[in-house]
């Protein structure tokens, strides 16, 4: 499933430095000429296309980017030192519009390629600069001439790297709550989520990932029952689902290792693509639990379910937990994403 990761910021390059109007003053030299230096180049701001990035999200956080101005031009000829220019780092496929004239500006599509933002000024000219046979002692400088300043709106079309997979009610939404930017409705009842919902997930600086709420799954769901199975191609490009279940059902009757397997017999009849992918249980309302029947209930869910792979004990509620899955799952999925964009280049030696 695609959706649009959007932020809005601004970039400022430096003003060029000012030239200087200064005479060369030594002994013994009575008419020394003009020594005014130019102003350095104001640093201008760069967009560059970074592979490792996933998402437009650390500029929600960081949303004014400014470039330094050039140093002033001094005496005895010393020009002003040139500011750095600022780099901008962003996802590749980021598309970036100047927010006053709606006019794109340029797209990143190949990683390393960078795209001008915002040009800083060049600097004034000192009174060297206006020597001229006929007036040797310019008195003219000028000053630096302003960088540039712009909003832009940056957008990328971003897939789910991660999807949720669960019963109805289960905590699916309140988990991409507790973990996104997304915003879903959340009740005490099933089918409360109508319609998959994105959400990027912060895990550090330059660290995220998208993750995808569906609607929940039911008995019968790949015979058209429930709403989850017309939703569950969305979960077809993501590298990893996570079966969360609710380990404290309010219905006694209802046993979770029950609803669990009914889950999956649905995804493997459904699609059984989706089955063979990478696949973590993540136990969820153990706020639900009194402390001291976490860890037996716990082991008894995983013996009758007779599961192997990766388990996360959590409360999507209180939020206890959820630290360590975030990362885990991050974790996954730079994994993967490595070994897509970064194939195992050999070097096979010439043959003898
Ligand atoms: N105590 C407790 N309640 C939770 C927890 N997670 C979710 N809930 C509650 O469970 C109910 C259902 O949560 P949702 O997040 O809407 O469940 P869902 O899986 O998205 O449900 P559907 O959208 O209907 O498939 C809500 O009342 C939540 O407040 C948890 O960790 N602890
Ligand atoms: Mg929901």
């Amino acid at each position: 499933m695609k959706f649009v990761d959007e932020a809005t910021i601004d970039v400022a390059a430096g003003n060029g430095g000012a030239g200087c109007a200064s005479f060369r003053r030594e002994k013994f030299i009575p008419f020394g000429g003009p020594d005014g230096g130019d102003g350095g180049k104001g640093g201008s701001v760069w967009a560059e296309a970074d592979r490792n990035l996933n998402t437009l999200i650390d500029y929600r956080y960081a949303r004014r980017h400014e470039a330094r101005n050039g140093e002033a031009g001094r005496g005895s000829d010393c020009f002003g030192a040139a500011a750095d220019d600022i780099v901008l780092r962003m996802p590749i496929g980021t598309v970036i519009t100047d927010l006053e004239t709606e006019s794109v500006i340029g797209e990143l599509l190949e990683p390393g390629q960078r795209i001008l933002l915002a040009k800083g000024g060049d600097g004034g000219f000192g009174n060297l600069h206006f020597k001229t046979s006929t007036n040797r002692a310019p008195r003219q400088k000028t000053p630096g001439w302003p960088g540039e300043a712009r909003k832009l709106r940056l957008e990328l079309r971003v897939l789910a790297d991660v999807g949720l997979l669960g019963q109805p009610n289960a905590g699916k939404s309140t988990l991409i709550t507790a973990i996104s930017n997304a915003k879903p409705k959340i009740a005490d009842y099933p089918f409360t989520t109508l319609h998959p919902n994105l959400g990027v997930v912060r895990v550090a600086p330059e660290k995220s990932f998208v993750v995808a709420d569906i609607p929940g799954l039911i008995e019968g769901a790949a015979e058209g029952a429930g709403l989850g199975h017309q939703f569950l191609r969305h979960l077809q490009r993501t590298r990893l689902l996570l079966h969360v279940v609710d380990l404290a059902p309010f219905d006694p009757e209802v046993d979770p290792v029950k609803e669990a397997k009914a889950i999956v017999a649905e995804l493997k009849k459904y699609d059984p693509g989706l089955y063979d992918k990478p696949r973590w249980l993540v136990l969820n309302k153990l706020d639900m639990v009194p402390q001291e029947e976490r860890a037996a209930r716990v082991k008894d869910f995983i013996k009758r379910y007779k599961w192997k792979g990766p388990v996360f004990e959590i409360s999507a509620l209180t939020r206890e937990g959820c630290q360590p899955l975030i990362h885990a799952i991050y974790d996954h999925v730079a994994a993967e994403q490595r070994a897509v964009v970064e194939p195992d280049v050999r070097f096979d030696p010439p043959a003898e």
